[in-house]
């Protein structure tokens, strides 16, 4: 042997015995927290509900590794009939996942003042979000909801209907050349609803391609995608990976125009606003705070099952009728003593009004008008009323009077909300030990309960057929007797969604003005919807319909 082959064998030597050194310490050390993770309190109560079986140190990770949207959707809703029941559990490494179907379990987290927190998977929506309504916590979320509910009141809503009506027909416009074709009416949806949005809560109008509103739209739209793109490829969600993409890059561009817009327009309104004060023009946010704070007796009454609480509010109208955004009554807001709203606060609620509107209502919009076009009986219903309202001008601006005569247009809406839940599932932090209704089963502090509407709404005690479009599940006398929780698109309890009356509004305005001007008809039957899990539930075979004129 010579010198130069021992000293080889030598090294070898030393360094395969520190590489087996290091082996057995990482082997060892991940021994050691395997059974530490296992001692805990925490984890025991969590193996005492039924789930997947989890793998040391990683738990559940792997189920959904390589899946796409669609099959992670399937996995996902698997995840408790696989268990036979209303509860299942997930770990994702050390975290713990509870998911939750049956209405009186959500009951306990929906409607407890306890569990408002959200969970960490809210993160990634802050770098657009900031502290708005739909992330923040505590205290700051109760002042922030309270100023802003009444911005929500429905005659600030009403005031909203000129807009409405401009978009549809701005939409009608766009759809024309689409005659006779099949085409995904997504976009379109989707367009209307930031160009209504941009006008209702910040009063800027999208105008010519090159306006400021037209790439605040565009960018809305973007970072919309890039959100879902987060969301699904879960691997781009933690930050610091993130922000190494180019996603990340064209993230802070478009951050940057939504952002630098919004400012813009406070410093813009809050001048007029001012002037508007030396004028001595009555306030409308503070009659709309009175009116809610005289109606939230009356309200509480109201939500103990759903159903459209737009008229009893008719008749507690605020009187005038001024068209300003959700941003000129926010400034309003801000300026009465001791409600301490930033214009960065303000900038934060628009851009959280801007996201929950946007897309959730294009789904939901879109799934109706699918739905429409599968089920014709049901479009004829829906014609047959929209008859009765506009039999003295088919073609005529709709009226929020005429919205609450849209009686079965309503029910076809909240049907597709049931079956199609715009938010498929919602999260929330659980800060103390929950023990279910449902079973014997004790949710541990600190786990994160996922909440899925799409679970819930098809659940088989609380629904008939539920896998069958029948709006008339929404008739008064069979909602009476059904569990409130059953029936939760918008969510429920005190963090529910404050846009809920914009959003059938708009809803109703925009679905009447399509189904007025043309039938229509789907070319796939309801069983091949492809649906994706997302943080908005979408079809990925698109949105496709077929529309004619309609001969009336
Ligand atoms: C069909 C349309 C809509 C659906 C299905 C929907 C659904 C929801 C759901 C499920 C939540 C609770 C989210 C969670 O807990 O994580 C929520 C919250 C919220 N929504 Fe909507 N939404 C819709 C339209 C709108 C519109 C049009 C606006 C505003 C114009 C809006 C503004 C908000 C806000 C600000 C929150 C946060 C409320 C809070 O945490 O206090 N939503 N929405």
């Amino acid at each position: 042997m010579t010198v130069v082959s021992e000293a080889l064998d030598n090294t070898n030597f030393i360094f395969s015995n520190i590489y087996f050194t290091i082996l057995l310490g990482v082997t060892t050390l991940l021994t050691l927290y395997h059974f530490w993770f296992q001692s805990l309190r925490y984890v025991k109560l969590a193996k005492t509900i039924p789930g997947p079986r989890p793998l040391p140190i990683l738990g559940n990770v792997l189920e959904g590794v390589g899946l796409n949207p669609n099959a992670a959707m399937k996995k996902v809703l698997s995840v408790t009939n696989d268990y036979e029941g209303d509860v299942a559990r997930i770990f994702f490494g050390p975290f713990l996942y509870i998911v939750l179907r049956n209405p009186e379990d959500i009951e306990l987290i929906l409607g407890s003042q306890e569990h408002l927190e959200k969970s960490r998977e809210y993160k990634y929506f802050e770098p657009w979000l900031g502290d708005g309504l739909l992330i923040s916590k505590g205290d700051r979320w109760k002042h922030h909801r309270k100023m802003i509910a009444p911005t929500f009141h429905s005659s600030i809503l009403k005031s909203f209907f000129p807009v409405f009506n401009k978009n549809a027909k701005k939409l009608l416009a766009q759809l024309d050349k689409h005659k006779g074709q099949v085409f995904d009416c997504h976009d379109y949806m989707s367009g209307t609803t930031v160009d209504t949005l941009l006008e209702t809560a910040m009063g800027v109008e999208r105008t010519h391609k090159d306006s400021k509103g037209f790439e605040y739209a565009k960018a809305v739209m973007d970072m919309c995608n890039i959100l879902h793109l987060r969301h699904y490829k879960f691997w781009l969600r933690p930050d610091f990976i993130f922000k190494w993409t180019k996603l990340a890059k064209t993230q802070e561009k478009l951050l940057e125009i939504i952002h630098n817009l919004t400012r813009e327009v406070i410093k813009r309104k809050k001048i007029d606003y001012f002037s508007r004060v030396k004028k001595g023009e009555n306030s409308l946010y503070k009659e709309a705070v009175k009116v809610e704070e005289q109606s939230e007796n009356i309200k509480t009454e109201n939500y103990k099952y759903i159903h459209d609480d737009l008229e009893d509010i008719e008749d507690k109208d605020i009187g005038e009728k001024k068209r300003l955004a959700f941003l000129d009554f926010m400034i309003e807001a801000s300026q009465i003593p001791g409600n301490n709203l930033s214009d960065e606060d303000i900038k934060e609620e628009v851009d959280t009004i801007m996201f929950e509107g946007h897309d959730t209502t294009a789904a939901g919009s879109s799934f109706v008008l699918c739905l429409l076009g599968v089920h014709k009986n049901i479009q004829d219903a829906c014609v047959n009323e929209l008859k009765e309202i506009f039999h003295d001008d088919w073609s005529r601006p709709i009226t929020f009077t005429d919205t609450l005569q849209m009686k079965y247009l309503e029910r076809v809406i909240m049907e597709t909300l049931r079956m199609y839940p715009p938010v498929p599932i919602i999260s929330r932090k659980v800060r103390k030990d929950v023990k279910l209704a449902s079973a014997n089963y004790i949710i541990p502090a600190d786990s994160v309960v996922l909440i899925s509407q799409y679970l819930t709404h098809r659940h088989e005690q609380h629904w008939k057929n539920p896998h069958v479009f029948n709006p008339d599940n929404f008739l008064p006398e069979n909602c009476q007797n059904r569990h409130y929780y059953s029936y939760i698109p918008f969510s429920a309890g005190p963090r529910s969604c404050v846009g809920r009356k914009y959003a059938m509004l708009k809803l109703k305005v925009i679905l009447a003005s399509v189904l007025r001007k043309y039938q229509i008809t789907s070319p796939n039957k309801e069983s091949e919807f492809e649906l994706q899990a997302d943080i908005i539930l979408k079809r990925t075979d698109g949105f496709n319909i077929i529309i004619e004129d309609r001969v009336l």
